[in-house]
């Protein structure tokens, strides 16, 4: 914050006065509801337990939306269960929720009720374009109709040899975070545009590459001043709102901006060299990527309820990449690493992916490839490889929470139960259902991460905390959910499912509902091939120098987690990163 502060204080005096007197009227228009708010209603969350405010201003924000905030987000739901009381600016009240029946609500029952926030979707729309998380209601609702069958299994088949293709490329780089980035974005570049960002041949990343990297964590420590998003977003005509960007001399505001017209520019001149490409190419050598072929459906599309103007088009390009891109990176680095802390495991999965190349694995058709190629139905048939990798997304999901407005009154049933009594949920008169009324406005915290370790301790018990990714192997447990007797207001016992309404086998890693991830098939069979490929070709250990320099990784919330080595010398130093040792096999 004194940062921040700071930061405004050196900035020009005439735009100084004009964004100090807009923060001031909405400081003021806030801080005047806050101080009115008890006078006109009674807090509908007063017996939601939660933790105090860390500052009158700012409440938890600063201990939400902090690097090293994963271990607070942990608290909050080992302290105080699955539905906890927050608070944001001037003591707005929040809800942090991890319980399996309000998020069922949340997510699919209700969730034309529960938005996403306008911070989010403003934000957004500045930075992409009006592409899928930059919409909402019916306009989402029909983005979403016309570009989720893009994804579907027969197109992931196709674009087989292109995620090969990129994994081949890999070369014996110490730091992995920041290799599984590169080859991230390439090939999201490749199979979702048919477009090379980096064609991976240098040791070092392209400025290009590391500047896309760096938009994520710029966002996220621009959380707080995010807030104001919406409040600027109605603010005059769109030039006067670009004005006004321009001439914010916040170092991070201007890098955004200047990442979001690289980004506009360049899916807009991909888009045109790929209308080209179409109007000439035959019809059996079609472009597979996914673009190519949204334009192709959207070319043949009758009425404007089924087509993508250009703006949704562009827009869609850039939040692929984005939504791609640290995501994917961040399990796969995730992977490696425990890998290289659980050799067995590790041998295990490097067995498997032998034996199915013994049975199966035919050899790359690219010039110079001589790496075995498994297709596509018989990568999803690894169980060790399936198994790592969901056990990876349950315990350590990349998007450890997203938030929610409830843009109208509704209300939510929770079991009150804490997540250290889940053993007793049979008994019902230790878990009572309660409700809560949501009014319209709050904000809600979908708590991702703490979702699938509450729903975790009901199905596997005492060891739910630890990565054993053969817990899956056995065939009673393919998914996460559980039934317990709850007991209602009225006193009557019911059975009630304690699954999660994610749509990735019972967790919520992927969310669920009508803003599901719409490339979850697309990143486990992109993460597949990268491990298939790095498996059968390397062994991973721990850093060889984490002992000597006394490394040690730890992982950061940057709204997507990612690693830093932390050394402790002389001073403790923390730089971002995962260094891990690699041993060719013969
Ligand atoms: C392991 C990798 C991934 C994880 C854990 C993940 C997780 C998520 C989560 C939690 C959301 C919900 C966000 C919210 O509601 O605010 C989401 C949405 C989304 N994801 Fe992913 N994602 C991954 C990979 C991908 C990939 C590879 C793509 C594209 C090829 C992608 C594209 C998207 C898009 C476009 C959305 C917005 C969907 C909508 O609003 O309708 N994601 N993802």
């Amino acid at each position: 914050m004194s940062k921040l502060v700071y930061d405004i204080l050196t900035w020009p005096t005439g735009t100084r006065a004009v964004i100090t007197d807009l923060l001031i009227y909405y400081f003021l228009y806030r801080f005047t509801r806050w101080l009115l708010k008890p006078l006109w209603f009674s807090s509908p969350f007063r017996n939601i337990p939660g933790p105090p405010p860390s500052s009158w201003f700012m409440g938890n924000l600063n201990q939400l939306f902090n690097p090293k905030g994963l271990e607070f987000h942990q608290h909050l739901s080992d302290r105080f269960g699955g539905m906890v009381k927050t608070y944001g600016f001037f003591g707005d009240e929040q809800l942090y929720v991890s319980d399996p029946l309000a998020l069922q609500s949340i997510i699919v029952k209700d969730q034309d009720a529960f938005e996403e926030t306008e911070v989010f979707i403003e934000t957004n729309r500045v930075i992409f374009g009006p592409g899928l998380v930059a919409t909402t209601g019916d306009v989402h609702k029909r983005q979403r109709k016309i570009v989720a069958p893009v994804f579907a299994v027969p197109q992931l088949k196709a674009l087989m040899p292109v995620f090969y293709d990129v994994a081949e490329k890999w070369q014996r780089n110490r730091d992995m975070s920041e290799w599984m980035s590169r080859v991230a974005l390439e090939t999201i570049g490749r199979t979702v545009l048919g477009y090379s960002f980096d064609p991976l041949d240098s040791p070092h990343n392209n400025p290009y590459t590391s500047a896309i990297k760096d938009l994520i964590p710029t966002l996220f420590s621009l959380s707080l001043l995010r807030q104001f998003a919406p409040f600027f977003a109605h603010l005059g005509s769109p030039s006067f709102r670009r004005w006004l960007v321009e001439q914010t001399p916040h170092k991070a505001i201007q890098k955004v901006k200047d990442m979001s017209d690289v980004m506009h520019h360049t899916a807009q001149n991909i888009l045109n060299e790929k209308r080209e490409i179409l109007h000439r190419e035959q019809t059996e050598n079609k472009s597979k990527d996914i673009i190519s072929v949204l334009l192709r459906v959207n070319d043949q599309a009758r009425g404007a309820e089924e087509k993508l103007t250009d703006a949704e088009l562009t827009g869609q390009m850039t939040v692929l990449i984005f939504g791609a891109q640290d995501t994917t990176s961040s399990v796969l680095s995730r992977v490696l690493y425990l890998l290289s802390v659980h050799q067995d495991v590790q041998d295990k999965v490097r067995e498997e992916i032998r034996a199915a190349v013994a049975a199966h694995g035919v050899y790359g058709e690219s010039e110079g490839t001589s790496s075995p190629r498994l297709s596509y139905d018989e990568v999803i048939a690894l169980p060790w490889l399936e198994s790592v990798i969901k056990e990876t997304l349950r315990l350590y999901p990349p998007v450890p929470f997203v938030r929610r407005t409830a843009i109208k009154d509704t209300t939510l049933l929770y079991s009150s139960s804490h997540p250290s009594e889940s053993a007793s949920l049979s008994d019902p008169s230790l878990s009572p259902i309660q409700h809560i009324r949501v009014p319209e406005g709050t904000t809600l915290f979908v708590g991702i991460a703490n979702a699938n370790r509450i729903a975790s301790k009901s199905v596997w018990g005492s060891d739910a905390d630890d990565w054993k990714p053969q817990r899956w192997l056995e065939v009673d447990h393919q998914d996460q959910s559980s039934e317990e007797d709850i007991k209602g207001d009225n006193g009557e016992t019911s059975k009630v499912r304690m699954k999660l309404p994610g749509i990735y086998h019972g967790m919520l890693s992927f969310l669920g509902g009508g803003r599901s991830c719409i490339g979850y098939k697309f990143a486990q069979i992109e993460m597949k091939i990268l491990l298939i490929t790095l498996l059968l070709r390397f062994k991973f250990t721990p850093s060889p120098k984490s002992e000597i320099l006394q490394e040690e990784i730890v992982w950061n919330l940057s709204q997507i987690i990612s690693p830093s080595v932390r050394r402790n010398d002389v001073t403790v130093t923390e730089e971002k990163g995962l260094p891990l040792g690699v041993e060719v096999l013969s």
